[in-house]
């Protein structure tokens, strides 16, 4: 199976309700499709979403990095040579985190369909059922504590709570929803960076003492404040996750040995992949230190991926942020892993089990 061209589409799928951090506000998911094209018809999916404010990745930017710099190495390719193709694909050009991850993604689809079986069996194998979150967009208090119960009544028992908006209402806001949730869901705090370390210590440890149990807090402070991660790390009980602050395995190393955070939240699009993850859950278990998989806005084709790495690694990941599809307001995927409200299942058809992309716009070549 040689790979014979590459080409791009653009997905548009609004969300249910706008998805609002301390970072960005987002009304619906515009990520560019890959599909990667071989002589014997088979046909590999992937996708990158433009986060730009935390992987500086833009549509234009995906486009060109792939058409450039990946796509002319990859042509003629044999896709058993699955590590020969990844490293290619990183050494291709700096950065580009999502480009890279997108084309990967295609790429492990067709090993699996190459050999006739599901993605998470072709990485070593695992249970094919994981539960995932959701998250609760930062808003008003009384729109959070509505949209947490909504999200408990529909089976979710987890929910990632999207702070660092200001300080004062942010504990008023994550003592809000313990109370109207308590006992029913887990909660998750995720900051993207806008506490400094004093303010997030302060603010944990307020929490704490008021006894909201949190399960962990991801990002409290700037991705490239590793002091001040640690800062925190240091001070508080509850768990702090590092998310912005590493992208590929060297920096999971780094962050790991300086023991500024906790937990590590792996996601495909800062990896540049499924072969970095791996490797950082690889590290990880290693140290023996937890991960998450997570996502960014992001459809059932790129989510997909991380599911069947999350189902391969188990061992060390502990936690799922793979809400991206229960997000979207239809899935624009015919086949592929089945997401329902929590329920994440995969099937046993080869690679990702993608038949159809339902609503891609062609881009050019
Ligand atoms: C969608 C996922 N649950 C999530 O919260 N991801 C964010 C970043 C998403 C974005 O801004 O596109 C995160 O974990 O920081
Ligand atoms: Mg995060």
């Amino acid at each position: 199976m040689k790979i014979t061209d590459i080409r791009f589409g653009m997905l548009r799928v609004p969300l249910k309700t706008p998805f609002k951090t301390a970072l960005r506000t987002v009304e619906a998911v515009e990520d560019i499709v890959v599909t990667v094209h071989t002589d014997t018809g088979h046909v590999g999916y992937g996708e990158a979403p433009a986060t730009a404010v935390i992987t500086g990745d833009t549509h234009g930017s995906i486009v060109e990095a792939i058409r450039k710099f990946i796509a002319p190495r990859l042509i003629g390719q044999e896709i058993a040579n699955l590590n020969h193709i990844t490293q290619l694909i990183q050494s291709s050009l700096e950065k580009n985190t999502s480009a890279k991850a997108a084309v990967e993604i295609a790429i492990y689809d067709l090993f699996g369909q190459l050999y006739g079986a599901p993605l998470y069996k072709m990485l070593g194998g695992g249970d094919p059922v994981i539960t995932t979150d959701i998250t609760i967009s930062v808003d008003y208090i009384d729109k959070m504590v509505a949209d947490s119960l909504s999200a408990v009544d529909r089976g979710f028992e987890s929910l990632k709570i999207k702070v660092g908006k200001d300080i004062g209402v942010d504990i008023e806001r994550v003592k809000a929803i313990y109370a109207a949730v308590e006992g029913r869901a887990l909660l998750r705090l995720d900051a993207n960076q806008g506490w400094t370390a004093k303010q997030a210590v302060y603010a944990i440890c307020m929490l704490e003492d008021a006894g909201v149990r949190l399960e962990l807090v991801e990002q409290p402070v700037k991705a490239q404040d590793l002091d001040g991660m640690k800062y925190v790390t240091e001070r508080v009980h509850t768990p702090i996750m590092a998310d912005e602050s590493v992208f590929g395995p060297t920096e999971v190393i780094d962050l790991i040995r300086m023991r500024a955070a906790d937990i590590i939240n792996i996601k495909l699009m800062k990896t540049g992949g499924i072969s970095n993850a791996i490797r950082i859950a690889d590290i990880a278990a290693l140290y023996g230190v937890e991960c998450m998989i997570g996502c960014m806005l992001e459809t059932s084709i790129s989510v997909a991926a991380a599911v069947h790495v999350a189902v391969a690694k188990a061992n060390v990941i502990t936690k799922i942020d793979l809400d991206g599809p229960s997000l979207c307001a239809f899935n624009p995927v015919d086949g592929g892993v089945i997401f329902n409200e929590s329920e994440i299942s995969i099937t046993d058809a080869p690679g990702l089990g993608i038949r159809e992309i339902r609503g891609l716009e062609a881009l050019p070549a």
